[in-house]
């Protein structure tokens, strides 16, 4: 792991958390991207090396509504960034962890992603990423 790659905040619009987050980070929104396989349209704004990642469900079904429906608007996970997203599965696997996809799978902004289970980790959702331009 090397790094905190971002933090993904639920949100119910993302437009009106997109100017609440610009306004509080003094930066602008970089990219918004609509992963359909996640359920999710996401807004990415990045302050010094820290990003945080905004997430407004596309329908009730997505993650983001469940949790949304639950829990509130609120912190949702923390991504890691990784080298080699397969061996850190596969390390993570080997020691008790419980991974929320087998495969890595297609993530937003250019990246590999896996889950990791809240239960594994305290309560906390866990994002492995790899950048896909640092593929072999
Ligand atoms: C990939 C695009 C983008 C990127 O960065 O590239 C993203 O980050 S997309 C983010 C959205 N996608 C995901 O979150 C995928 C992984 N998540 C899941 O598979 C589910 O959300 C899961 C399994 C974490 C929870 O599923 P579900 O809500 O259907 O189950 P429960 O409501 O029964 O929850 C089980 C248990 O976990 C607690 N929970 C749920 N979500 C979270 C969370 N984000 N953080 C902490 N805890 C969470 C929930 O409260 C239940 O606990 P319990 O004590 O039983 O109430
Ligand atoms: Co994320």
């Amino acid at each position: 792991m090397n790094k905190v790659e971002h933090i993904g905040i639920a949100v119910t619009d993302i437009h009106v958390a997109g100017n609440i987050y610009e306004t509080l980070l003094n930066t602008s929104v970089y990219k918004t991207e609509t992963v359909k396989s996640e359920g999710v349209l996401t807004a990415f704004l990045q302050t010094g090396p820290n990003k945080i990642e905004l997430l407004q469900a596309l329908n009730d079904d997505s993650p983001i509504a469940r949790f949304i429906a639950k829990k509130g608007e609120g912190i949702h996970h923390i991504a890691f960034e990784v080298d080699d997203i397969v061996a850190e599965m596969h390390r993570l696997k080997s020691e008790g962890f419980v991974l929320l996809n087998d495969e890595p799978k297609q993530g937003a902004d250019n990246k590999l992603v896996c889950f990791v289970h809240p239960k594994s980790a305290n309560g906390v959702l866990i994002e492995l990423c790899q950048g896909i331009e640092s593929r072999d």
